[in-house]
């Protein structure tokens, strides 16, 4: 079978890849995977199209073979699209999933307006080629409560426009048929298909 390299240190992504590529008969691997030492890439962005390219390229380059990155996040329209580019440190440096979702059931314990979306920006960094960037979204809303213990993340604060459960609530195959990562690699799978290695 074919591997591809995910430029991830998000074991929640690297879970789902592995299930999203499973049809196109490839395995894919995260960087705490692989036998090399990889060093953190910087995430400093103002876009998630910037950091993704950035993710992707610097691994792409260090490895100088073909790497997919996932920059994604939580966009909450009353907070102004925050976390947004900010979602995996919104509480703090030190990366809480937890801290994360608690800060935003706090920001939005007063907002009425309670619409919100997923975001996926894919990048797929080629040597020699121009990064190709996808975004995928998922739109719904944020609860008053977390509830549910599958995918990572925001997904126990979130809930699917169409469903009446969080998206922690689904099993891993509902929410790899309408989530942002899978909405974003439908728009990659032509380039992932010409770049299998
Ligand atoms: O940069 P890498 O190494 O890929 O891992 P990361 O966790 O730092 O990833 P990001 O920089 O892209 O930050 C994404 C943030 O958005 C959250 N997030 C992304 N996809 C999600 C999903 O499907 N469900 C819930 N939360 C998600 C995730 O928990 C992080 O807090
Ligand atoms: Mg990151």
């Amino acid at each position: 079978m074919e591997t591809f390299i995910i430029a991830t240190k998000n074991q929640g992504k690297v879970k789902e890849f592995r299930e999203l590529f499973a049809k196109y008969n490839i395995q894919t691997v995260g960087l705490e995977e692989l036998d090399k030492d990889i060093p953190d890439v910087e995430e400093t962005g103002a876009t998630f199209e910037e950091n993704a390219a950035l993710k992707a390229e610097t691994i792409s380059s260090l490895l100088e073979i073909p790497v997919l990155a996932d920059d994604s996040g939580l966009e909450i329209d009353a907070l102004h699209k925050a976390p947004g580019v900010y979602s995996a440190r919104y509480a703090g440096e030190d990366k809480n999933d937890q801290r994360n979702l608690e800060k935003v059931l706090e920001e939005m314990s007063d907002k009425e307006n309670r619409a919100a979306r997923f975001v996926c920006v894919l990048a797929l960094a080629v040597p020699g080629q121009e990064t190709v960037l996808k975004r995928g979204t998922c739109e719904g809303s944020i609860l008053y409560h977390s509830k549910g213990e599958n995918g990572f993340g925001y997904d126990p604060v979130f809930q699917p426009q169409g469903y009446e459960v969080s998206m922690a609530q689904l099993t891993a195959e509902e929410k790899n048929a309408i989530s942002h990562r899978a909405d974003a690699l439908r728009q990659m799978e032509e380039f992932i298909q010409s770049n299998r290695v």
